[in-house]
């Protein structure tokens, strides 16, 4: 019986802080890679939250735990020839690197793209309203106003998308993955 080599899959982790356009660029990555033939899944944290990590709230112990169990899933996915897109705030380093750690003790390729928007520029977008809820003192404990972001500091990528398209942003990422071998 011969069997077909399985495919190189790898982590993309999009880090940033809430409207810095993390689900904006993975969804157009994704779909990018699949009509290019990869096999691709985006683990998003909204949905995460609603199932997996459902009844987890924002607070430093909790924020770890979801990511940790995504970056379980998708260091899982990725060691299986999946490219896995991961649009997910990760706030804390040290939580980041533990899942790095993951990817590493299985050899799998795990890259972290610092979706570095700037926080005036987040806020001016406010996707979902949490800025303005945050400055109305109906929100507290948001993340890049009254709640820490530890930004990268040697990020695979780092995208300035405020002065970029959604598009071109994708594409960055895309470069990234292309100049490494994996599409
Ligand atoms: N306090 C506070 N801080 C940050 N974000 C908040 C908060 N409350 C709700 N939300 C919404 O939840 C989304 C973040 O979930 P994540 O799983 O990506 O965050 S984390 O990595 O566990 O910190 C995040 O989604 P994105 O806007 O897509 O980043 C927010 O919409
Ligand atoms: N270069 C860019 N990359 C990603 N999003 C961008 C870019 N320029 C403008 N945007 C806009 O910023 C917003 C980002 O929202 P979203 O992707 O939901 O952010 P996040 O998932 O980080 O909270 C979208 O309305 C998107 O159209």
């Amino acid at each position: 019986m011969t069997t077909t080599p399985r495919a190189q899959g790898a982590t993309v982790w999009l880090t940033g802080l809430p409207s810095a356009g993390k689900t904006t660029i993975a969804r157009i990555l994704a779909g990018r890679l699949r009509s290019e033939g990869h096999r691709v899944e985006v683990l998003d944290g909204d949905e995460v939250r609603r199932f997996l990590s459902a009844g987890l709230g924002f607070s430093r112990a909790d924020r770890n735990t979801n990511v940790q169990r995504i970056g379980l899933v998708a260091e899982v996915l990725a060691r299986n020839g999946v490219l896995t897109v991961v649009p997910v705030i990760a706030p804390y380093a040290d939580s980041r690197e533990a899942v790095r750690k993951r990817h590493d003790v299985s050899g799998t390729p795990y890259f972290e793209v610092h979706v570095a928007t700037p926080v005036e520029v987040c806020s001016r977008r406010d996707v979902k309203g949490l800025y303005a809820r945050q400055a109305a003192g109906q929100l507290k404990g948001l993340t890049g106003v009254d709640d820490p972001y530890e930004a990268p500091v040697d990020p695979a990528l780092a995208l300035q998308t405020q002065h970029q398209t959604p598009q071109e942003s994708a594409d960055l990422v895309h470069a990234m993955l292309a100049a490494r071998g994996l599409v």
